[in-house]
C-alpha cells in the first residue's frame, strides 16, 4: 500500500507532525500557500490539516482527488466548506475543546485590561513618563457582565467572572435554565436590555446570519455610559464603525477585540484609539492549546485515514455537539479497552457488555460502543467502524451486545466498563488532556495509563515478587517505565508494567518459570 500523505498549511504543535510521522505518513508542512497553489497541491493528498487562515472552498476540494479527511487545529470550521465536503465524502474534524480555556483567559487577559487600563499605563511607562491619575480604572467586583452566548467558552468566562465577584447575565437562547443555573447565570432574552444593564459585555457567539451586526448602533445607543466591551469570537458580531463611534464619543471606556474581518489586520477603524486594546487572533495562541489541539487533530486525522470512527466529526457524524463533547474523548479509552480485551482474550466474544457509568449514562452512547468495537477489531482491520454502524459490525461478528447506564460512577464524574466473556475493563479520562487510564482490570483495581508497549501479570501473590519481575526485565534489557499492582482478597496479585525495550519469548519464559502460576499477557496498545 503507498504511503498515505498528510498537507499541514499552517504552523501548528510539533506533536502533531510527530506523531502523524510515527503513524507511518508523509506529512508536509507548506505554509503561506495561495489558494492557486493550495489548488495544485492538495490531489496528491489524503489529508489536509488547517487553522483559521486557509481557506478550504469547494474549488480547492474539486482539485483535492484524494482527500478523506480536512481537520481543524481549533475550534472553528468557518474556513471550510463543509457543505462541498460532505457532498465529496469528506470527513471535516476539529479539536473542540483543545483552546477554550485559553480563549476564556484571553478574554479575562482583555476584560482586565480595558478595566485597568494596563495597555495604556505600560506605553505611557515605557515612554519615559510616570503618571497614574489618568489611568484610574474601574473595578469588576460587583459589577455586571453580560455573555453573549453560554457554549463552552462562555461558560468557562462565567465561572471566572463569578470568582471574581462579578453578577453575571446571559443571553443564549438555546441554553438551558439548568445550565444556566449552574453557572450562575441569570437568562434574559432581549438583547436590548441586557445592554442597557451591563457594565462589561463579553461576546461568545458563532458568527451567523443571527448574530451579524448584533452590535450596532442601536445596541450601542442603549448601552451604559463607561461600559467595556470584549470581542474575542467572530468578527462581524461586533460592528467595528460603531464600536469605533461610541470609543470616540466616550460611551464605551474601552474594548478588547482579537478577532478582525480582514486577517490579517493592521489597520481599522479602531487603530486610532489607544482604549480599543486590539489583539492579532491570540485568544487560541498559548502553549497548552496548541498543543492539545495538536495532539488531538493528529489523533483524530489518524482515526479518519485508517477508516475508524473520528469523535469530533463535524459533517460525517450522527451525533450532536454536545453528545460529542461529553462522549468523544472516551471514544480513544474504549479503544484502548477494545484491544487490551481482544488481546487478554486472544479471540472475539460471544458477549460484549458495556456500562456507561456516571454523566455518560445520561447521553448517547454509540460512540462508545463503536470505540470498544474498532478496539476488539483492530487486529483485522475491517473497514469504517461509526457510531452509526458498530451495533451492526458487532451484529456481523457474532458479539451480542449488553449495555447498561449506571449514573453513579463511584469516585469518577463518568467511566466505561466493559466485559468481554467475563474478562472486565474500567476507564475513565484525565485532567484537560482527557488522556485515558484504566482504573480496573480483571476485577482488581488499579490506576494506569498504559503505553505503547505493557506487560500483565497474574499471580498468587508473596513476598519478592515484584522483585524477580524487576530483575528478569532490567537482565533482559527492558525498562519500566510506570508499574501498578492490584491485589484482590483471594491473595492474587494483577501487574501491570509499562515497559522499553523488546520483551522477548525468551523473557516471558522466564517468568513463567520464576512465578509459579503465572498468567502473562504482553500487550501493543
Ligand atoms: N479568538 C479565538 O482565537 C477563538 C478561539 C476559540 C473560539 N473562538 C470563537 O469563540 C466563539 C465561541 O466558541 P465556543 O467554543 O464557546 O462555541 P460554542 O458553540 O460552544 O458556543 C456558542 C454559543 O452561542 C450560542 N448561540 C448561537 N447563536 C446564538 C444567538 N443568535 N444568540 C445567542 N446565543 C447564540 C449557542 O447556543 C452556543 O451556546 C466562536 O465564535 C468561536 O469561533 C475564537
Ligand atoms: O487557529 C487559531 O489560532 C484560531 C483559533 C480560533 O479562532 C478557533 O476558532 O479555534
Amino acid at each position: 500500500m503507498s504511503q498515505k500523505k498528510v498537507l499541514v498549511t499552517e504552523k501548528i504543535a510539533d506533536v502533531a507532525l510527530e506523531t502523524l510521522e510515527a503513524k507511518g505518513y508523509q506529512v508536509d508542512v507548506n505554509l503561506d500557500l495561495s489558494p492557486q497553489a493550495l489548488a495544485e497541491a492538495i490531489a496528491d493528498y489524503d489529508a489536509l490539516i488547517v487553522r483559521s487562515a486557509t481557506n478550504v472552498t469547494a474549488d480547492i476540494l474539486d482539485a483535492a482527488q484524494n482527500l478523506k479527511i480536512i481537520g481543524r487545529a481549533g475550534v472553528t470550521v468557518d474556513n471550510i466548506d463543509i457543505e462541498a465536503a460532505t457532498e465529496r465524502d469528506i470527513i471535516v474534524c476539529n479539536a473542540p475543546v483543545s483552546n477554550i480555556v485559553t480563549a476564556a483567559e484571553h478574554t479575562f487577559a482583555l476584560l482586565l485590561a480595558c478595566a485597568r487600563n494596563v495597555c495604556q499605563a505600560n506605553a505611557s511607562m515605557h515612554a519615559g513618563q510616570w503618571e497614574r491619575a489618568p489611568f484610574t480604572g474601574v473595578e469588576l467586583y460587583e459589577k455586571t457582565l453580560a455573555i453573549f452566548g453560554l457554549g463552552r467558552i462562555g461558560g468557562l468566562v462565567a465561572e471566572r467572572a463569578r470568582a471574581f465577584g462579578m453578577n453575571v447575565v446571559g443571553h443564549d437562547p438555546y441554553c438551558s435554565p439548568e445550565r444556566a443555573q449552574a453557572l450562575g447565570v441569570t437568562l434574559l432574552e432581549d438583547v436590548d436590555e441586557i445592554c442597557a444593564i451591563a457594565d462589561f459585555i463579553s461576546v461568545h457567539l458563532p458568527l451567523t446570519e443571527d448574530t451579524h451586526h448584533m452590535f450596532g448602533p442601536q445596541q450601542f445607543a442603549q448601552m451604559k455610559d463607561g461600559v467595556i466591551v470584549v470581542n474575542t469570537a467572530r468578527p462581524g458580531i461586533v460592528d467595528q464603525k460603531a464600536l469605533a463611534d461610541f470609543l470616540a464619543a466616550g460611551k464605551v471606556r474601552s474594548c478588547g477585540i482579537d478577532v478582525f474581518e480582514e486577517e490579517p489586520c493592521t489597520m481599522s477603524p479602531l487603530h486610532e484609539f489607544p482604549n480599543a486594546i486590539l489583539t492579532p487572533h491570540i485568544a487560541a495562541v498559548t502553549y497548552e492549546a496548541q498543543h492539545r489541539a495538536g495532539a488531538q487533530i493528529a489523533e483524530y486525522v489518524w482515526e479518519g485515514l485508517e477508516g475508524s470512527i473520528v469523535p469530533t466529526a463535524i459533517n460525517i457524524s450522527p451525533l450532536p455537539p454536545d453528545v460529542v463533547d461529553l462522549v468523544g474523548p472516551y471514544a480513544p479509552a474504549c479503544q484502548m479497552m477494545g484491544r487490551i480485551l481482544t488481546q487478554i482474550n486472544g479471540e472475539m466474544p460471544k458477549v460484549l457488555k458495556i456500562e456507561a457509568c456516571g454523566l455518560l449514562a445520561q447521553s448517547d452512547i454509540r460512540v462508545l460502543i463503536a470505540g470498544l468495537m474498532d478496539g476488539l477489531l483492530s487486529y483485522r482491520r475491517v473497514g469504517s467502524i461509526t457510531p452509526a454502524n458498530a451495533e451492526a459490525v458487532a451484529a456481523r461478528h457474532g458479539i451480542k451486545l449488553d449495555v447498561a447506564l449506571q449514573p453513579d460512577a463511584e469516585e469518577y464524574a463518568s467511566s466505561v466498563r466493559a466485559m468481554a466473556d467475563g474478562t472486565e475493563v474500567a476507564a475513565t479520562v484525565f485532567g484537560i488532556s482527557q488522556a485515558p487510564r484504566i482504573v480496573s482490570l480483571m476485577g482488581y483495581k488499579i490506576d494506569m495509563v498504559p503505553s505503547k508497549s505493557s506487560l500483565l501479570l497474574r499471580y498468587e501473590d508473596a513476598p519478592g515478587r515484584i522483585g524477580v519481575i524487576g530483575t528478569l526485565l532490567g537482565n533482559a534489557d527492558v525498562n519500566i517505565t510506570t508499574m501498578q499492582i492490584g491485589v484482590s482478597p483471594d491473595g492474587s496479585a494483577l501487574v501491570f508494567v509499562n515497559v522499553t525495550g523488546e520483551v522477548s519469548d525468551k523473557l516471558l519464559r522466564q517468568l513463567r518459570e520464576a512465578i509459579p502460576g503465572l498468567d502473562l499477557w504482553r500487550l501493543a496498545l
